[in-house]
């Protein structure tokens, strides 16, 4: 994608500094109005508090040199005053820390939730499901995620430090340079290099996060399947704890390696630049020796500029620390303001055209041609040597061949890594061509793989097509608005939900804007799932997930609760992909039964395995190797005697089959 791009190509060059430099004025200029608008009177108390406290350390070491210069002349009246104004600045300190403590948690809470909602709508607003498939993009995502809950927290606090301390600067070396400015330049010199050094290890220290961010998911990964509920079946039958503890280990040996060795640079480059300004420094106190001895200097002078060389010196190594730390974190901001502004994955028409739809719905489909994009970012430079080598083997278990099929069965991977070994991803679909008259219901059947979900997820325009058009009512989706185009589509989708909400709410989520207990009766009873709602302790009131308390259901209630809910939604246009999967043969045919009924006057499309499902289809379409090779009602591609005919005998015979034996 353009904007990961953007910031992984290595820029070199003045040029691209200063585009560098661009972004990360617009990077402080969205997170900088982001925390103001957090509270802006929060902020300019906050900086106020940090201004004054940056001054009172010049004022007490002003305050030390009067005590002493009044008390060595005998003036005790005008050292017991500045006295009380050193007295009176400790107390202001400790009460200006306390409200620069509750100041910042305010505004820290507060932007953690803008820039939450920020990432959140942003990604509500990606309208396609190509950004899911790239691996540096969820890395980057994942990364943020994280970095949200303290990102603000930290900025704040490390920019008011820094205000702080430059405030207290500036006043120490007017203080310094009031004695010598010469001095005081030699000393704000001799803090570069420390500076620049850290500014260096801050940004290789970004460098490492962002490229240790992979490992990272792999070690949450790893993790969530040990402590998870997903897996935890398979986990434990097939005894995969120290499988997943391995990959977890090696994971964290490999990204702690590579923090041992930067944090050792970073010692030695600190020890290094440490020792100038520290040197210099030593340097100071010897002129001052210098001066006592010419007596050119009060005893005042002399505790304040002792002091005032041990304070600028400590002031300037923290206040460049703290800047450079801040500025790493801005950097992070960096990869807020990419994501937040980045170009959406599908195109949306400026001026969509919003309300076209009829009722029933027409569907084309004229020569599509689709493959899914490779991702062109995943082997980039932070994976060069993110190889299988670091994953663990079953060691007595399995054997290394078991765990390549282990691993392309897609039981332990989200199946991305064998994807980018593919050269290039082929053509899904290779020129279809068919049409879904109003109200007429078309099955879909094909082999695994062959492309059938990938059909639904193009007509919710959850990708690009690659070629060809799909019309709705006549319209070419590409000119619809996306919005309105997916409230006309209902889907049961093989991965449908399992939201942790009541049963009301699982089902009402399709339909939010509409409150209808009536068409939620109809849906749900359409679906069969009455009877186990009712056995619920609070029927529609009970919450679902054992993970939050709630109770739990078979794979075929859930599945019946999935129904429901597409039926609940007021579509003109019904996608069932798999519905009844999880369902036993009886309730297959009951809900069809009854959902002809419903579905009366509505366009649908059914995919389904089961032919006893797809024969009672209109019109049945085979899909094979990304085409249409047959068309026809059931008796008609039964009396073909092609692939359709193939395949309904083979399932026919094993039904016979089973029959058969059970009887016997
Ligand atoms: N997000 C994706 N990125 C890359 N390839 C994908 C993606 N989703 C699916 N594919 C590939 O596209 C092909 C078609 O997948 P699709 O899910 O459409 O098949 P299907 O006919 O619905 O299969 P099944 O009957 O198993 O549900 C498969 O080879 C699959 O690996």
């Amino acid at each position: 994608m353009k904007m990961w791009q953007e910031q992984a190509k290595g820029q070199h060059g003045w040029q691209s500094r200063w585009q560098e430099a661009i972004s990360q004025m617009r990077t402080i200029r969205l997170i900088g109005s982001m925390i103001w608008r957090s509270g802006p009177l929060l902020v300019v108390l906050l900086f106020a508090a940090m201004f004054v406290q940056g001054l009172i350390p010049a004022l007490q070491l002003l305050a030390s040199k009067q005590i002493i210069d009044h008390v060595t002349v005998g003036n005790g009246r005008i050292s017991m005053i500045w006295a009380w104004a050193y007295a009176i600045s400790m107390v202001f300190m400790v009460l200006l820390l306390s409200v620069q403590k509750w100041i910042s948690k305010i505004l820290a809470e507060r932007s953690m939730l803008a820039i939450n909602l920020l990432l959140l709508d942003a990604w509500e607003k990606v309208p396609g499901m190509k950004l899911y498939d790239q691996k540096k993009y969820r890395n980057r995502l994942e990364a943020l995620q994280d970095s949200a809950n303290w990102l603000p927290a930290q900025i704040i606090a490390l920019s008011a430090s820094f205000m702080t301390g430059l405030v207290s600067l500036i006043s120490i070396v007017v203080l310094v340079g009031n004695l010598s400015l010469m001095l005081a330049i030699v000393l704000l010199l001799s803090t570069i290099p420390h500076a620049l050094k850290q500014n260096r290890y801050a940004e290789m220290d970004w460098e490492y996060d962002k490229s240790s961010t992979e490992d990272r998911r792999r070690m949450n990964y790893a993790r969530e399947q040990l402590l998870g509920r997903r897996a935890a079946k398979e986990i434990r039958l097939f005894g995969l704890g120290p499988f997943f503890l391995q990959l977890y280990r090696k994971k964290f040996e490999r990204l702690f390696l590579r923090f041992e060795h930067l944090q050792k640079r970073f010692v030695r480059g600190s020890v290094l630049t440490g020792l100038l300004s520290g040197g210099v420094a030593g340097l100071g106190y010897f002129w001052i020796v210098n001066q006592i001895s010419s007596g050119s200097v009060s005893m005042g002078d002399i505790a304040l500029y002792l002091l005032a060389i041990f304070q600028l010196s400590k002031e300037l190594r923290e206040t460049s620390n703290d800047g450079v730390n801040a500025l790493e974190l801005w950097r992070m901001g960096h990869d807020f303001r990419l994501f937040i502004e980045a170009e959406p994955d599908i195109h949306q028409d400026p001026n969509p055209v919003k309300d076209v739809y009829g009722s029933p719905m027409t569907i084309e489909f004229n020569n599509v041609v689709f493959k899914y994009e490779q991702d062109a970012e995943a082997n980039e430079d932070e994976d060069e040597d993110d190889t299988d080598e670091d994953e663990p083997d079953f060691d007595e278990d399995m054997d290394d061949n078991s765990y390549d099929v282990y691993m392309e069965d897609g039981a332990g991977e989200e199946s991305e890594d064998t994807e980018q070994e593919r050269p290039d991803r082929e053509y899904i679909l290779n020129g279809i061509s068919f049409t879904i008259a109003p109200g007429e219901c078309v099955a879909l059947v094909g082999a695994n793989g062959s492309g059938k979900t990938t059909i639904v997820k193009l007509l919710c325009r959850f990708y690009e097509l690659t070629g060809g058009f799909i019309r709705m009512n006549g319209r070419d989706i590409r000119t619809l608005d996306i919005g309105e185009l997916r409230k006309r589509i209902s889907v049961v989708f093989q991965d449908y939900g399992k939201y942790g909400l009541t049963v009301r709410e699982n089902v009402a989520i399709a339909n939010v804007d509409q409150q209808d207990l009536k068409k939620m009766d109809e849906a749900v009873t359409l679906a069969q799932a009455q009877s186990f709602i009712q056995d619920l302790p609070n029927a529609y009131d009970t919450l679902l997930g054992p993970e939050w308390g709630g109770e739990d259901l078979s794979g075929g209630q859930w599945q019946r609760l999935a129904i429901a809910r597409s039926m609940y939604r007021d579509a003109d246009f019904i996608i069932l992909d798999e519905p009844t999967a999880s369902l036993d043969v009886r309730a297959e045919y009951e809900l069809f039964n009854s959902f002809r009924k419903l579905a009366e006057g509505k366009s649908v499309l059914l995919i389904s395995h089961r032919f006893s499902t797809v024969r009672m289809a209109s019109r049945i379409l085979v899909l094979q190797d990304g085409r249409i090779i047959e068309e026809g009602t059931h008796n008609q591609l039964m009396e073909l005697g092609g692939e359709y005919a193939k395949m309904y005998k083979i399932q026919a015979e094993a039904f016979e089959h089973a029959g058969a034996e059970k009887d016997s």
